[in-house]
């Protein structure tokens, strides 16, 4: 048992791993040849991205439907039925500001994942890459709120993101912000801290145990991103700018807190909003798990439905360096 039942298309280009437990999954199989073709033969020019987990390639399906497949290598020891299950489920997950996970295909040592294509690639390049086109401060609010509701909703049907980042957050045609499912929902990241640099919770690195109140840590590391135009952890920064913490408690120190906003954004904006986003993420973002916010009450604070709790930037949990810190320094 275990051993490949069928391999379709046997020692030719387009051979590929099924086994018999995989029948009940075939509405979310694809067939490399389906995939090959689709991605020109994963062709130099279809290649989106190559990141340590795998390169991305955009595709088109036959029915014309647009495509990213992600190739990963699986491990030999990796429980290739649990994963599988694993992307099923995700894949039954609908949500508007989710980038669909469409379905897989297994060959030898390795698995690819199909998505729905977006457009307009990752966030990462429009916040922090000066050669892009910048995003207004009204899309940024839009985006911002599109995450929020998809980050709820994961966490509704019990599930955690673990790696919010701006990399993982896909812009579609419409400039609406979709929550990408990196490698670390299957638990299949190799990073053993579950998560990006930068935007794991202080409390992860010591219990390794993700949580609904870790995505948020994330999620108030994006939304200070959002507002600052600049990464959460700067190598080269000035020590009292090396992060954005740091960074946004001094502004508020110095009863300047708008001031904290990305230059970029010049007078396209509105104080009270970025205001809202730089305390919301700065209460998301609390040393202590259980002083942040759920994602219930990110999103009541987001669409004005409950008043933020005023937190003076010297109150203990926030303006505390974090970990990376003495890790860095
Ligand atoms: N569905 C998609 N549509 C369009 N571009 C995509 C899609 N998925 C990924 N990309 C692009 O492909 C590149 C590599 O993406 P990938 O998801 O592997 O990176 P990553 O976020 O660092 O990886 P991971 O989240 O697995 O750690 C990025 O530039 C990303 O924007």
């Amino acid at each position: 048992m275990g051993a490949a039942l069928r391999s379709m298309y046997a020692n030719s280009k387009y051979e590929e791993v099924r086994e018999e437990w995989e029948e009940d999954y075939s509405p979310q199989r694809f067939s490399y040849k389906g995939l090959y073709k689709a991605t020109k033969g994963f062709k130099e020019s279809e290649l989106l991205g190559t990141e340590a987990n795998g390169a991305v390639y955009r595709g088109k399906l036959s029915s014309n439907a647009h495509i990213a497949v992600k190739r990963v290598s699986l491990d030999a020891e990796q429980d290739t039925k649990h994963l599988v299950s694993q992307i099923v489920g995700i894949g039954k997950l609908r949500h508007k500001n989710l980038v669909q996970l469409l379905g897989y295909c297994r060959r030898k040592g390795e698995l690819l994942l199909v998505y729905d294509y977006m457009p307009y690639g990752n966030l990462d390049d429009f916040l922090f890459n000066e050669e892009k086109p910048k995003l207004s401060w009204s899309q940024r609010l839009h985006i911002i709120k599109g995450v929020a509701s998809a980050l709820l909703y994961l966490h509704e049907q019990i599930v955690l993101h673990r790696d919010v980042k701006a990399a993982n957050v896909l812009l579609d045609e419409d400039l609406n912000g979709r929550l990408d499912f990196g490698l670390a929902i299957f638990g299949t990241n190799r990073n053993p801290m579950l998560g990006s640099v930068g935007y794991v919770a202080p409390e992860l690195i010591i219990t390794g145990m993700p949580t609904t109140k870790a995505d948020v840590y994330s999620f108030g590391a994006l939304l200070l991103e959002f507002a600052c135009g600049r990464m959460f952890i700067e190598y080269p920064g000035k020590p009292e700018e090396f992060n954005l913490i740091s960074w946004v408690c001094q502004c508020s120190k110095r009863g300047n807190l708008v001031g904290a906003r990305d230059i970029r954004l010049e007078g396209d904006y509105v104080s009270k909003e970025i205001e809202m986003v730089l305390k919301l993420g700065l209460l998301c973002v609390q040393y202590n798990p259980e002083d942040r916010p759920s994602m219930a009450q990110v999103v009541s604070y987001i669409d004005g439905n409950a008043v933020l709790p005023e937190m003076p930037p010297d109150t203990p949990g926030i303006s505390i360096p974090t970990p990376y810190h003495e890790v860095l320094a």
